[in-house]
């Protein structure tokens, strides 16, 4: 077994859960991705990732994942991707605590793979830039770039162009249907509407926006349609992503928990708490 104890030669970096506070869906770029107008508000909730230096070339992953390959596991893949595009020799033991549910919305994989690219940067002294660590992790996924620079934002493109938003604050309760959602599915159906109209921040701003996915995700999953009808009894409820999480905000922390506490049978959740700085560039000590 694998001594994960902090040293010198170790980082422990949080990988936070991000929740689309807005999502909206313009048309569709000859590469079959989509171009959207979406916010992207990081949590304080998420995964752990500790990484440790190796005095060889290895590279190794543990636990594995219940229902990810090692190989696909998107941690693995971006310190692959990393080490290759700055032709570094060195190896690395990574060690993910993983609390987020997988295809969630909430961008669990694509924010362990940044908080990767994010401590093997530092751990390795490559000293790349964000926007470098950007573009390796975009090929990783959409979500990677927002959570490789750290900020809440509004963000347009595939994701990738981002202009940070400071929200006030807010608790949000995050609930899990029973029932995992394909983004690639959601994103190829016929009956997904694509033709929202281009909106200004100011707009988002006076409220009134909407998920365009969450109706042909709440036909196709009746567990998404009955989280989205529970939630809403206590404050407006919307989906994040293509789900299958949906969250509702809440003016105090207690007032979130006390909701969570009644939630509905074979459900799961958490609360956390919006953040406009990424907890990740916190414990890197990022600017
Ligand atoms: C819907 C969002 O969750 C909003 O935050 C993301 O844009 C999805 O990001 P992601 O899960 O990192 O997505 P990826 O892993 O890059 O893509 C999964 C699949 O979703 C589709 N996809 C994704 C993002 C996008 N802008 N257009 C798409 O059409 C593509 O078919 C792709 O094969
Ligand atoms: N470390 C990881 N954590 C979660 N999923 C991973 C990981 N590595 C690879 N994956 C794969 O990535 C896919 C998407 O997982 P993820 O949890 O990021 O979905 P999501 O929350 O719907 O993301 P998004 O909000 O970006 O659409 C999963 O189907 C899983 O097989």
């Amino acid at each position: 077994m694998t001594d994960f104890s902090t040293s010198a030669d170790t980082l422990v970096v949080p990988c936070p859960a991000k929740i689309n506070l807005f999502l909206h869906i313009l048309g569709r770029l000859p590469n079959g991705y989509h171009q959207l107008q979406t916010v992207f508000q990081l949590l304080d909730y998420g995964d752990t990732l500790t990484v440790r230096q190796r005095q060889d070339s290895q590279l190794t992953l543990s636990p594995d994942l219940a229902d990810v390959d090692n190989k696909d596991n998107l941690v693995l893949r971006a310190a692959i991707a990393l080490r290759r595009f700055a032709g570094y020799q060195g190896g690395a033991d990574l060690y993910l605590e993983k609390r987020l549910p997988i295809g969630g919305g909430i961008g669990g994989g694509s924010s362990d793979a940044a908080s990767t690219l994010l401590a093997l940067n530092q751990l390795w002294q490559l000293n790349l830039s964000l926007d470098t660590l950007a573009s390796i992790g975009q090929q990783l996924g959409a979500d990677v770039p927002v959570f490789v620079h750290g900020a809440t934002a509004w963000a347009e493109g595939t994701g990738e162009k981002l202009t940070p938003l400071s929200i006030p604050s807010k608790w949000y309760l995050v609930l899990r249907p029973n029932c995992f959602v394909s983004t690639g599915e959601i994103f190829s159906h016929q009956q997904l509407t694509r033709q929202d109209a281009p909106i200004k921040i100011a707009a988002f701003l006076e409220g009134g926006t909407g998920n365009s996915c969450q109706p042909l995700v709440r036909k196709l999953y009746p567990e998404v349609d009955k989280a989205l009808i529970w939630l809403d009894k206590f404050s407006p409820a919307m989906l994040t992503g293509t789900g299958s999480c949906v969250f509702a905000s809440f003016d105090n922390e207690d007032a979130a928990r006390a909701v969570l506490a009644q939630r509905p049978e074979g459900t799961e959740g958490f609360v956390a708490r919006g953040v406009d700085l990424s907890p990740a560039h916190t414990a890197l000590g990022i600017a």
